[in-house]
This record gives C-alpha cells, sequence and structure tokens, in this order.
C-alpha cells in the first residue's frame, strides 16, 4: 500500500451518464502527480469523490492508509485542496484570512500562528502576511489559498486547476512551486490541468479522458518519441 493516494476502482454515475468508469491509480509519498484530462473528462466528479462530497457508486479511496469510506475523519485529515473558485475574503489580510481557516480545522493561538507561519514560508509568502487580500496579484492570491490548504499539515495536496486566470509567467511560477513541494518536502500532490504545458518529464502522468484513465505513467515515458501535446491529442480523439 502507497502511502500518499490510492483510488481504486472508482466508478460514479450521474443517472445513466458514467463520469467515472473503473479508475484506479497509486501515488506514493512526495509523488507530484498531473491529472490531465479535456473539459467533461471527469477531473472535477473525481476530486468530488476525493473530498466526499460524493460517494462513489463503487471503489474505494485511501488517504495515507486511511480508507475516505470506513475514517472519513482520519481520512480526509491528511488531504488540502484548492479548489478551482478562490474563496478568500480581500478586505482581510493574508493572516486574519489564515486565522480564520485555521479555527476551522480546530488550530487556535500559538499553534495557529506556528502552523500559519510555516505554511506562508511553505509558498515564500511570509512576508505578505500583513496585506490585505485585495492588494495582491493573482498569482499570490493563488499562492496564500494554497497557504491555506496547507494549514493542517497534510500528507496529500489536492488542486483543481489552480492556474485558472493566471499569466504563463504566473502559471510557471505556481507550477513550479507546488513541484518544489512535493520533491522537497515529501506532500504527496494530485494537480488536475487540461494544460499539458504545466506536465514536466518526471512527473506521474494520470491521462483521464470520458471517465477512463488512458494513461498512467512518467510522463516521459508515455510521451515516448512524440511531443507530450500530440500524444495527449491522440490519446483523447483531438482535444475539447
Ligand atoms: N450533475 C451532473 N449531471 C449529469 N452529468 C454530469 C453532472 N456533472 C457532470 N456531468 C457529466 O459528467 C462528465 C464529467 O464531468 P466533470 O465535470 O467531472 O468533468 P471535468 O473533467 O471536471 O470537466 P471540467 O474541466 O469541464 O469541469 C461530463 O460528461 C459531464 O457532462
Amino acid at each position: 500500500m502507497t502511502s500518499g493516494l490510492d483510488v481504486r476502482g472508482i466508478t460514479h454515475r450521474y443517472g445513466k451518464k458514467t463520469a467515472l468508469n473503473d479508475i484506479g491509480f497509486s501515488l506514493d509519498k512526495g509523488t507530484f502527480c498531473a491529472l490531465l484530462g479535456p473539459n467533461g473528462a471527469g477531473k472535477s466528479t473525481l476530486f468530488s469523490i476525493l473530498t466526499r462530497l460524493f460517494v462513489p457508486d463503487a471503489g474505494e479511496v485511501m488517504i495515507a492508509g486511511h480508507s475516505l469510506a470506513r475514517e472519513p475523519g482520519k481520512a480526509l485529515a491528511r488531504i488540502g485542496v484548492v479548489f478551482q473558485q478562490p474563496t478568500l475574503d480581500l478586505d482581510l489580510t493574508v493572516r486574519r484570512n489564515l486565522k480564520y481557516f485555521a479555527a476551522l480545522h480546530g488550530l487556535a493561538g500559538k499553534d495557529a500562528d506556528r502552523r500559519i507561519e510555516t505554511s506562508l514560508e511553505q509558498v515564500n509568502m511570509a512576508e505578505r502576511a500583513g496585506e490585505k487580500v485585495r492588494a495582491l496579484n493573482g498569482g499570490h492570491r493563488r499562492r496564500m489559498e494554497i497557504a491555506r490548504a496547507l494549514l493542517h499539515d497534510p500528507v496529500v495536496l489536492l488542486l483543481d486547476e489552480p492556474t485558472v486566470g493566471l499569466d504563463a509567467e504566473t502559471r510557471n511560477s505556481i507550477t513550479g512551486h507546488v513541484h518544489n513541494l512535493a520533491s522537497e518536502q515529501g506532500l504527496t500532490v494530485l494537480w488536475a490541468t487540461h494544460l499539458v504545458d504545466e506536465v514536466r518529464a518526471n512527473d506521474q502522468l494520470v491521462v483521464l479522458h470520458e471517465g477512463r484513465i488512458q494513461a498512467d505513467g512518467s510522463a516521459a515515458e508515455i510521451a515516448g518519441d512524440t511531443p507530450l501535446q500530440a500524444r495527449f491529442l491522440e490519446m483523447t480523439g483531438g482535444g475539447e
């Protein structure tokens, strides 16, 4: 068993529509995995299952060795999530926003202060703690949301298309930061995207299309002699 994330035989239907069809993959601790799929592939459905918004029709999810179905409290305590839509209070400072979320995790006083400090350092944002979120650019707001997802010291970090709306340079910088969280700090990262240029050669790559896994392995191996973009289009029948 991996100590990161194990997804086994997940099937999920919306009425007659099968959104996920027997999905399975494993991420070892400290792995950065890109979950690549065109719109409608099933990425959001999978994230809803991993965060227990939906219970799947079949299959099992293990997070850091805990079953999401049988030990939901323990499993969920080990995941941090960055959603597609930002949910920060723009009129509060970075620190105030984080204090609020620390309290939701049951963290208060000095413990909360320490975790806030550490999380901000993890995304190189410590010097911004006193600024109002409204004054931050899009990239810094995104980093702050990553810091928020790290507050309770999770083992697995889930990010659902975290670079939506950011320019190329900022996307590159955020992608780099999160790769470092995996390689230097041992976080297990699942990064959902439809953008091939966010995938690096050494990443684990899971390609999802129409609810099925088309490939699972190292990005370099999956690409082979072909540029990854071309391989991706081959596997997804021309893309979106
Ligand atoms: N509530 C729903 N009822 C019926 N079908 C749905 C529902 N939600 C999603 N679907 C369908 O399930 C499939 C997977 O959708 P999902 O939103 O998980 O894909 P996605 O890869 O996250 O795409 P996107 O990037 O556009 O969000 C799609 O065909 C979608 O139309």
